[in-house]
């Protein structure tokens, strides 16, 4: 039967209702064992009546109630960047009453970021995102005190900066700064909230093996970050806006949840959300007991050098990039000498190809990275030319430049700094990304 707009009413699939209420219904050990932990943060004294009023929909929901809003109240959450992920927890965490909150970033916003950052404008490009964001709370919820650290986290502050916190939530976007919020976390005795995205793809969970016994940490999950250039960055390979309110907004309200002590925390789980399937999953994390960290002989005994150990190219790549590495102003030289006949080469790009149509060095061609790794690239390169690589960065074309040299091209370089670097100091007038 159709309804009278012509679409016929939606109808659940048969029985799904009965067994979601039956789930729901199942004591709570058919689900896993639940891991409760206490709030993290003591109630505040009485709230004003302007805060009765503004936070009076948390007020009514009784796993909130009067003294999980005091407890927001009270609470100091540290969010490291103000970028994709840290923008809607920034935003939730201000709005929600959090009394005060860190924001840890160096950056400042650029153009390519507001496809997602929401917490900035257009009138924000150029600023520091830290000042940014601390002007979007005001707005939001000016009862929040906001502590702007306008710097780059890393070994030297990062004990200070975590002074005093309740809780970390971790929306950064690279393998280096991971492994030392984890390790700085775990030996402050910090709880944190950590997320993750790429392209359609995101993860969340929440690490705190100072708080809960047999609790995984970050390393238990990933011992070791990937080799370089496996995982690309966000901006090497795109992150569509909109899953950092999914990822962003779960970090927030798990922080909500530990400060509160409302409901069960992704401890010991890992959130995994598919958008282009729209499916959420939940995996169990186990404590390593080979842990490096927080293993029974844990081999990580305070903050080591992050650079190094997430290398930002593999000692392959790095080896082969070492003498063979031009700038994009020299490749103008030989792109100029290469059109005068003076010399001869082969230009090629390396990226995939929606990443040409945004931009490109003029008088390349395009062979992508994965050609390369399963070798069909070599049988396309001239024998008699010189072989010039590039990518967005440099990262990819140095992986591909070991690959081309070992099998045979002796001369073969690549540009250092990519395509980006062209865009940026020889022509601007192509998009950069
Ligand atoms: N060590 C760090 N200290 C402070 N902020 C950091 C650190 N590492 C990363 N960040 C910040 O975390 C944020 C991550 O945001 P996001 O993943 O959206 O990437 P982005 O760097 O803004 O964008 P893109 O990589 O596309 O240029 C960035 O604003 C970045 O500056």
């Amino acid at each position: 039967m159709s309804s009278a707009s012509g679409v016929a009413p939606w109808r659940p699939a048969p029985g799904r209702p009965r067994e979601q209420v039956a789930l729901l219904r199942q004591p709570p050990d058919h689900r896993g064992v639940p891991v409760t932990v206490p709030p993290l943060v003591e109630p505040a004294g009485e709230l004003t009546v302007d805060e009765v009023r503004r936070y009076s929909r948390h007020l009514i929901i009784p796993d909130v109630g009067m003294t999980g809003q005091k407890r927001l109240k009270n609470a100091k959450v540290l969010v490291i960047g103000a970028g994709g992920l840290g923008s809607p927890a920034l935003l939730y965490l201000a709005a929600a009453g959090v009394g005060t909150i860190g924001i840890v970033e160096f950056d400042e916003v650029d153009e390519s970021n507001l496809q997602r950052q929401v917490i900035h404008g257009q009138s924000d490009i150029g600023r520091p995102k830290a000042v940014s964001a601390q002007e979007s709370i005001a707005e939001i919820n000016p009862l929040v005190e906001v502590v702007v650290h306008n710097t780059r986290l890393d070994n030297d502050n990062v004990r200070d900066v975590f002074s005093g916190y309740d809780l970390i939530v971790d929306g950064t976007d690279n393998f280096a700064t991971r492994y030392m919020v984890n390790d700085a976390a775990y030996f402050m005795g910090i709880p944190y909230v950590w997320g993750s995205i790429y392209r359609f793809d995101g993860q969340a969970s929440v690490f705190a093996p100072t708080l809960v016994e047999d609790a995984p940490c970050y390393r238990c999950l990933y011992p070791e970050p990937p080799p370089p250039g496996m995982v690309p960055s966000c901006a090497e390979g795109g992150v569509l806006g909109v899953l950092c309110a999914s990822v962003g907004s779960i970090q927030a309200t798990e922080a909500i949840k530990l400060l509160t002590g409302a409901g069960e925390p992704l401890i010991g789980k890992l959130m995994i959300y598919d958008a282009l399937e729209m499916e959420y999953r939940k995996l169990k994390v186990r404590k390593d007991p080979n842990c490096a960290l927080c293993g029974e002989n844990p081999t990580v005994t305070d903050l080591i050098d992050y650079d190094t150990f997430c290398g930002a190219i593999s000692a392959e790549a790095a080896e082969a990039a070492a003498d063979s590495t031009v700038s994009v102003h020299q490749l103008r030289t030989m792109l100029e000498e290469r059109e005068s006949g003076e010399r001869d080469f082969v230009l090629i790009d390396v990226r995939d190809p929606n990443e040409r149509e945004i931009n490109e060095i003029p008088g390349s061609v395009l062979i992508p990275r994965g050609e390369f790794l399963n070798g069909q690239a070599l049988e396309q390169l001239p024998e008699s030319k010189q072989v010039v690589l590039y990518c967005k960065t440099g990262v990819r074309s140095a992986e591909c430049l070991a690959i081309v040299k070992g099998a045979g091209y002796s001369d073969a370089i690549h540009v250092g700094g990519g395509v980006g670097a062209w865009v940026n100091q020889i022509d601007p007038s192509q998009p950069a990304y």
